[in-house]
């Protein structure tokens, strides 16, 4: 066999793409799929796909057409009924069928967390109603938030003060689900002192992590990150032992990014990804083996070596502001040159803008998490969107 194996991925944005490139250092082939053409794995894939990937049929007939040694999916948003038939006819999905069904629907992973392991989660209540909701908010107590069961990078998902304003979350959530179920998840808010990404690695040599992100998210969706994060060891360990629990349960290999609430020495699980973390891009500079070289010798079933950090580091997302499909970006340069530290840039190349769509990440590496987070929003600040006249 020429390749060391072939990978069909399922979704093709900034954390596939550099997924793409670490499979293909390896000497896989690599089909990406996606709804879009132009889409960034795609750029540097050996084939592509364009297809809606919610689509039972098509989504098969991907899947028979390439016989894959391996379905690798990117995003939550997959027909996942699909990879478990095919997971019994003997194709290997990433992690598993059963981790990528039970993160697809924040109520299954919730009951797997919470009421099947155990695990500390903030109060939470489901609500098909309006009413089910108010239900659901009495026993959270306010503030609340309210999110669809399906969606991600905060879509649809509010944070409520007052009761009068639930109404307005509730149609909110409706309005930007994803999927046919009209479910949403009502929890409490929980007032953190900061929040972390433990990048979880489960290998066929055992259980992996790295060194805690930390992060901010505006909207629900990432802005920046950081790593490592300070935690004491008691909090370190109970995030560890909450994360193994997690991933054991989904079975599998490959990475995880298992996500952390904490508040003194409380650790709250909130949700995890069975696949590379948006907030893990700081990892394209701080780490020996980022996450995606991570997830591919994982796959692989290769070993992994210590986890090595070179050094404080951060990254900072490159947001568009409108919608448009004739622009270009300026200012790289500058970027390039924030002084104080090492700066690096990965630009995505998607076709088309829309408010607030990731195009971007700055990554920097310093002295100090401090200096990094600093040099990071600078370069990411000084590349500019020209969207023309
Ligand atoms: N119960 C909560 N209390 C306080 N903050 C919360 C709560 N739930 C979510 N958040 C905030 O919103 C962010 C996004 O929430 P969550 O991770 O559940 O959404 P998501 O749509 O799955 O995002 P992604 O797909 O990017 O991980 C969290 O990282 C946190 O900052
Ligand atoms: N929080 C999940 C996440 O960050 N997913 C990443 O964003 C892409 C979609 O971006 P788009 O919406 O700009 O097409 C996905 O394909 C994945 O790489
Ligand atoms: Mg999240």
């Amino acid at each position: 066999m020429t390749f060391t194996a072939r990978i069909l991925l399922l979704g093709s944005g900034e954390l596939g793409r550099e997924f793409v490139i670490s499979a293909k250092r390896l000497g896989c082939h690599v089909i990406a799929c996606d709804s879009y053409a132009g889409a960034p794995a795609m750029q540097v894939a050996d084939g592509f796909e364009i297809f809606s990937m919610l689509d039972a049929d098509l989504l098969r007939a991907a899947i028979e057409r390439h016989r894959p040694d391996f379905v690798v999916p990117e995003i939550e948003a997959i027909r996942t009924e699909v990879l478990a038939e095919m997971e019994a006819e003997g194709v290997t999905i990433v992690p598993s069928a059963r981790a990528t069904i039970m993160t697809m629907n924040r109520d299954r992973i919730r009951e797997v967390a919470a009421t099947e392991l155990g695990l500390r989660t903030s109060r939470y209540r489901y609500a098909e109603t309006l009413e089910e909701v108010r239900a659901g908010a009495a026993h959270t107590g306010l503030p609340c938030v309210i999110k669809p069961v399906m969606s991600s990078s905060g879509k649809g998902q509010s944070t409520v003060k007052t009761a009068d304003d639930l109404e307005r979350a509730w149609d909110y959530a409706v309005a930007n689900m994803r999927g046919d179920r009209k479910r949403v998840i009502v929890e409490e808010f929980v007032d953190f002192d900061y929040e972390i990404t433990l990048l979880t690695v489960r290998a066929r040599d055992g259980v992996h992590f790295c060194p805690p992100i930390g992060h901010r998210q505006e909207r629900g969706d990432y802005q920046e990150s950081w790593q490592p994060t300070p935690m004491s060891r008691a909090a370190l360990a109970a995030a560890e032992d909450m994360a193994r629990k997690v991933v054991d349960d989904l079975g599998g290999y490959g990475i995880f990014g298992v996500e952390f609430f904490v508040k003194g020495e409380e650790v709250i699980f909130s949700e995890l990804s069975p696949r590379p973390h948006d907030t893990g891009m700081v990892t394209l500079v701080s780490q020996n083996l980022n996450e995606f070289d991570l997830h591919a010798r994982a796959i692989l079933g290769l070993p992994i070596p210590e986890i090595r950090l070179y050094g404080p580091s951060a990254s900072a997302v490159i947001l568009a502001d409108r919608d448009a499909g004739d622009f270009r970006f300026e200012g790289l340069g500058d970027a390039l040159a924030v002084p104080g530290g090492e700066v690096d840039l990965r630009i995505f190349a998607k076709p088309v803008t829309r408010p607030n769509r990731r195009m971007g990440v700055a990554l920097a590496r310093a002295g100090s998490v401090e200096d990094a987070r600093r040099i990071a929003a600078e370069a990411a600040g000084r590349v500019r969107i020209d969207y023309g006249a």
